[in-house]
């Protein structure tokens, strides 16, 4: 599992550990990491012309003083600028060691044509969203053919990850040190960073982390696995309500979906035209109301039908809403949320999904562009106002708990961007309430299933265009294959 903490933690956690070290130590640890990824990047480019964009604090250091061992390794090293003093580090040290330094007024526009390895120091976990305009001009003058790499994190960008910002650098790959910070992980900043590469100075954060990623190990400790001992009531019954007699197949995606993510047994609740479709497609359902250990309800569902069986159908959502049992709630199912509920619950909006919920239970309006510009705070409202855990759809997939569980928040990047085809979500769905159905929290099987829909899309068909059925059938080999790696 990937790990972050806040700037604030990591600062804190630094000064304690800069307390046991020499003078400049933690520093010196930062700045020879990051040399060693630049200098094998290098080589494997074949390139030696470096230019440091240096900001006015640490994090400009930290460049600098890497510049300073790329110089003594033989590469050519400049420095840009800006109208700030190089006040913080030793500027004899980079100076003797080759970096030449390129005033504001100097002619910095040839060195960065010329350059094959960019090293972004602007700004690190003290930077404010947004650039100071020199380096705004440096950022746009970077030449597509330079490798970048970001200094801590693409400056610019906000370290808490909250906020896209328009003019932060966006990176190749991103050097941080000791551990990730949410700006590494968070939608509204992950596309800035580019690879991730954390390197090891001595650092650790006390206490539970804010953001967390799963990976492939974790499939195998979460995952729900049946012994000798089980049956298929133990094992997990799901029951879905979901597609009318319009979005009939959100039915039978959502359903194929979680009877081959494993359940113990699937009951399904729908009007006749896809229930016809969920008999012929999935012959191991039961159909109609029934024991169950948890409830998906939603998706392709239409609360507003006047159709044959809607009403039944509509009934045995509410009740299961209703009920103490665990439910995950789709699509149109999301219309039924009226506040808390008694049980565990995950809502999978994606943005405009949120924005309409928000404006319902909030009672003033929120767009989709205000969702989009800042998921995580409108994903962390929508979970303290229902105490409900919200799984908001994405390039990166969040799962929020409320803020009262004390949970760190989940990041799931998982899949290619293929999988944005219509149908998915009800893959997704399927997959995460069968995991309810297992026992998982709302924040595991959201989590835990975001990971498994994006890899079965990316195996279904690598490097290419994904439908969403094929996820779907692609979902046991998938696990199979996360299982016995
Ligand atoms: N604290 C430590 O022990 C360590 C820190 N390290 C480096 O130090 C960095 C943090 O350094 P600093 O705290 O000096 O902060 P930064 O170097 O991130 O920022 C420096 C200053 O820039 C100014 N600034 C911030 N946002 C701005 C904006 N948008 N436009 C214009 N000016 C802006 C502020 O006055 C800020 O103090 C880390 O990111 C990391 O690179 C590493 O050397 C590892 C050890
Ligand atoms: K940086």
């Amino acid at each position: 599992m990937l790990q972050a903490w806040s700037a604030q933690r990591v600062r804190a956690a630094e000064e304690a550990l800069m307390g046991e070290l020499a003078d400049g130590e933690l520093m010196a640890r930062a700045a020879e990491g990051l040399a060693e990824v630049c200098r094998a990047r290098l080589t494997a480019s074949g390139g030696s012309r470096v230019v440091v964009l240096a900001g006015p604090g640490n994090n400009g250091a930290d460049a600098l003083y890497a510049a300073a061992h790329l110089a003594d390794g033989g590469s050519d090293c400049v420095a840009l600028q800006g109208g700030w003093p190089l006040a913080i580090g030793d500027p004899e040290s980079w100076l003797a060691a080759g970096v030449r330094v390129v005033a504001p007024d100097g002619d910095w526009v040839t060195a960065l044509a010329d350059a094959d390895l960019v090293i972004d120091g602007v700004l690190g976990i003290g930077g404010r969203p947004g650039l100071p305009d020199e380096a705004v001009a440096w950022v746009d003058a970077i030449p597509d053919s330079a490798y970048v790499v970001s200094v801590d994190l693409p400056s610019g960008q906000d370290p808490a990850g909250e906020t896209p910002s328009d003019t932060g650098v966006f990176a190749d790959e991103t050097v941080t040190f000791g551990v990730a910070k949410p700006v590494h992980l968070l939608p509204a900043t992950e596309p800035a960073v580019g690879r991730l590469t954390v390197i090891d100075i001595g650092l650790t954060v006390q206490g539970a982390p804010d953001v967390e990623r799963l990976d492939f190990a974790d499939v195998a400790r979460l995952w729900p696995v049946p012994t000798d001992t089980d049956d298929k009531y133990s094992r997990g019954v799901l029951g879905v309500v979901a597609g009318g007699e319009d979005y009939s197949g959100a039915a039978v995606l959502c359903c194929t979906a979680a009877v081959g993510a494993g359940l113990g047994m699937l009951r399904y609740v729908g009007t006749p035209t896809p229930t016809g479709l969920v008999r012929s497609a999935i012959p191991e359902a039961v159909h109609g109301d029934g024991r169950v250990q948890a409830w998906v309800v939603g998706p392709g569902l239409d609360t507003g039908s006047r159709a044959r069986g809607s009403k039944a159908q509509l009934d045995v959502a509410r009740a299961a809403l209703d009920s103490e049992l665990p439910v995950l709630v789709d699509a149109g199912g999301l219309d039924l949320v009226a506040g808390r509920r008694a049980g565990p619950t995950l809502l999978t909006p994606h943005a405009g999904e949120l924005a309409r919920l928000l404006t319902r239970l909030e009672d003033a309006e929120t767009t989709r562009p205000e969702v989009a510009a800042d998921p995580l705070g409108h994903a962390r409202r929508a979970a303290d106002l229902t105490g409900a855990t919200i799984l908001l759809k994405g390039a990166t997939t969040l799962v929020v708990p409320p803020t009262s569980a004390g949970l760190a928040v989940r990041s799931q990047n998982d899949a290619p961007p293929w999988l944005a085809t219509a149908g998915a979500g009800d893959v997704l769905a399927g997959v995460c309430g069968a995991l309810l159905a297992a026992g998982l929290s709302p924040l595991d099987a959201g989590s835990l299933g975001a990971l498994v829909h994006g890899v079965a899309a990316d195996r279904a068909n690598p490097g290419g265009p994904v439908r969403a059925l094929a996820v779907a059938h692609g979902i046991p080999e998938t696990v199979a294959h996360l299982l016995v790696r």
